[in-house]
This record gives C-alpha cells, sequence and structure tokens, in this order.
C-alpha cells in the first residue's frame, strides 16, 4: 500500500506574502517625498513618508549624471560603506535604512532627525550652558569612539552635520567625507601603523578633499595624513564653539583662516570655564600625535573621558538620559 506521504507544510501565506513582502526592494513610488531639509553640495536629502508604514525617513537623493561629471563616485561609494559599518551602532549615526536608484537618480533611506542640526541650536541660543555642552560633548566623544573602533575617520565634523534627533540626542550625518582605513578588504589584524598607512604612493596622489575650513585640523591642511585624531582636533573645536558660540579660527576668507589655524591663533572669550578650556587647549593642538586621546587603545578614549570637563557623565546611560534643556543663555 501507499506509506502514508507526510503532509509537506504548506508556507502559511501571510508568512510568504510578509516574507516577499518585507523583501521587496523599495522604490521611490513607495515615498511621498516632503519638503527639502538638507541641501549637501552633490546631495539633497528630502522629508519623506513611507506609504505602507507611514514612518518618516529622510530620503538623501543623489543625481548620477552629477556624480559622475564630478568625479563623485568614490565617495557616494565610501559613504555607503561607512553608513552601512555604522548601521549596526544603535546610538550617535543616521541609520541607513535601504538604498535604490531610478534612471537619474541615487536614493538613500535614513533615519530623519527631527530636531536638525546642532548648529541651528547653537545660533538659536548664543551658546550652550555648561552642562549641556558637557552632555553633547560627551555623545559626540562615545561616537567618535565606535566610528574610530571601525577605522573610519569622518574628516568634517562640523556642527552642521551633527544632527539631533526626536529625543534631542546626538546623531553624526554625511559620510561623503570619510576616511576607512585598511579598507583594502583585507582582514588585517596586525593594524598597520599611521605612518606607514600613508605610504609614499598615497602622499604623490592627489587629494582632492580638505574639509570645511573653521574645523579643518592642520594635517589634513599641509600633509594630508589620515588620522583618528583630525575629528579629536574638530572634537575640540566644536566644544569651543558650543560655549562660546563661534569656532575658534574665523577669518574673513579660508585662506585667512587656514593660516590661524597654522598657527594656532585663537584666543578663549571672558568668562570661558575653565576645565572647558583645559580640554580644548588639549585637543586643539598642531601635532595630531600630542593630542589628548591620539594614543588611547581600545575603542575608547579613556584619557579624554576621564578630563574633569566631562565629570558627572554617566558614560554607560548617557543614550538613555533624558538630554538636559537647551535655554537661552541669560
Ligand atoms: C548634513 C546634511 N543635512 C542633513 N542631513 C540629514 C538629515 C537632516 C535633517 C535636517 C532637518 C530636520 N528637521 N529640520 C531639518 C537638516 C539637515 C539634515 C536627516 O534628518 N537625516 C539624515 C541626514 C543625512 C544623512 C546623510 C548621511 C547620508 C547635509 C547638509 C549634508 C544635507
Amino acid at each position: 500500500s501507499q506509506a502514508a506521504a507526510t503532509p509537506v507544510p504548506t508556507p502559511t501565506s501571510t508568512h510568504s506574502s510578509n516574507q516577499s513582502f518585507r523583501h521587496a526592494k523599495r522604490t521611490a513610488k513607495d515615498y511621498i517625498f516632503g519638503k527639502m531639509i538638507g541641501d549637501g553640495c552633490y546631495s539633497t536629502v528630502f522629508l519623506a513618508k513611507d506609504i505602507h508604514t507611514g514612518k518618516e525617513y529622510a530620503i538623501k537623493v543623489c543625481e548620477k549624471s552629477f556624480i559622475i561629471r564630478q568625479q563623485k563616485v568614490q565617495y557616494i561609494k565610501r559613504e555607503k560603506d561607512a553608513l552601512n559599518l555604522l548601521s549596526n551602532v544603535p546610538h550617535g549615526f543616521v541609520k541607513l535604512y535601504c538604498t535604490f536608484q531610478d534612471e537619474e537618480r541615487l536614493y538613500f533611506v535614513l533615519s530623519y532627525a527631527k530636531n536638525s542640526e546642532l548648529l541651528k541650536r547653537i545660533n538659536e541660543v548664543g551658546s550652550f550652558e555648561i552642562n549641556v555642552a558637557k552632555f553633547y560633548a560627551a555623545e559626540l566623544l562615545l561616537a567618535l569612539e565606535k566610528m574610530h573602533a571601525k577605522r573610519i575617520i569622518h574628516r568634517d565634523l562640523k556642527p552642521e552635520n551633527i544632527l539631533l534627533d526626536e529625543n534631542m540626542h546626538l546623531k553624526i550625518a554625511d559620510f561623503g567625507t570619510v576616511k576607512i582605513l585598511n579598507n583594502n578588504n583585507i582582514a588585517s589584524d596586525v593594524p598597520i601603523p599611521e605612518d606607514e598607512q600613508n605610504s609614499s604612493n598615497d602622499r604623490s596622489r592627489k587629494v582632492s578633499f580638505v574639509g570645511t575650513a573653521q574645523y579643518v585640523s592642520p594635517e589634513l591642511l599641509q600633509h594630508r595624513v589620515d588620522t583618528y585624531a583630525s575629528d579629536l582636533w574638530a572634537l575640540g573645536c566644536i566644544i569651543y564653539q558650543m560655549i562660546s558660540g563661534l569656532p575658534p579660527f574665523r577669518g574673513p576668507t579660508d585662506f585667512l583662516t587656514f593660516q590661524k589655524i597654522l598657527k594656532l591663533d585663537y584666543e578663549f572669550p571672558e568668562g570661558f570655564p575653565a576645565d572647558a578650556k583645559d580640554l580644548v587647549e588639549k585637543l586643539i593642538v598642531l601635532d595630531h600625535n600630542k593630542r589628548l586621546g591620539a594614543s588611547d587603545q581600545g575603542g575608547t578614549y579613556e584619557s579624554i573621558r576621564n578630563h574633569p570637563f566631562f565629570e558627572g557623565i554617566d558614560w554607560e546611560n548617557i543614550w538613555e538620559q533624558t538630554p538636559p534643556k537647551i535655554s537661552p543663555y541669560l
């Protein structure tokens, strides 16, 4: 007699349809595009709503022809690699949900930072109270630790591309300028010392990128050295700016700003808190090897975390805490 065939379980229809739904590649038609919220040099960021879930996202749109013409293909690839590397880090970065393209454009679907740019918040109130500056400096430091641990150097950190989410927690955005060290996909367990990384052929390579004048480090300006410490220089500039309202190096032209940077020509306004001044002076150091944290190992900037400026920060729970109110500076 026919052996009773064991029934093959038929996949439940909901499961399979969800399964297929979940993997259906999105297109622009799946979103309602709203206002433009950010305008980069070769991309535009729109607020958008997913028509299936109603969720809000930021969608970064890049014109393919423009990227090719401007020879920015490498930057776009690096940005996508960096965003992918960082998308499983729970805090401190905008998350990349998916990408798709059509004939003319590339689309990146990212988290929407509802409370916009840190720069806008600083300008609205003039400058931050010390406990507000300390809180955001701490979140920025933790984000730098995560980024550097994944061998990513941002190279263009500035208050314009540090965003605030709906709970007023910090998110770093705009990875078009990153450098991903040892990105030759060879699992090099022995990290190549920095000076060897910039082998002679690198020096001959034309560098097509320099950060934003006010925040660019001397080594990026002069010797084109790729070092994590360039982001520590920017951290120093951003702490200075949160407390005083303006970046330390400012000139009527970029060239004059660069000159001030190379001469370390800046001063602290009256009443700048002593601990903050001491930390900024230890980060804004011309020799990148001598910046506080430059020789820290193990994925945390212990020597910066332990600086008196960060007295009272609860490093393990800060992302779960309610950020201090940004109130106008009386
Ligand atoms: C830094 C960037 N500006 C911005 N980039 C992003 C925003 C963003 C949001 C507002 C905003 C929110 N409310 N009101 C304004 C203002 C500027 C934004 C966002 O929500 N989500 C992801 C973003 C960027 C993701 C990118 C890494 C791929 C530039 C200036 C380059 C366009």
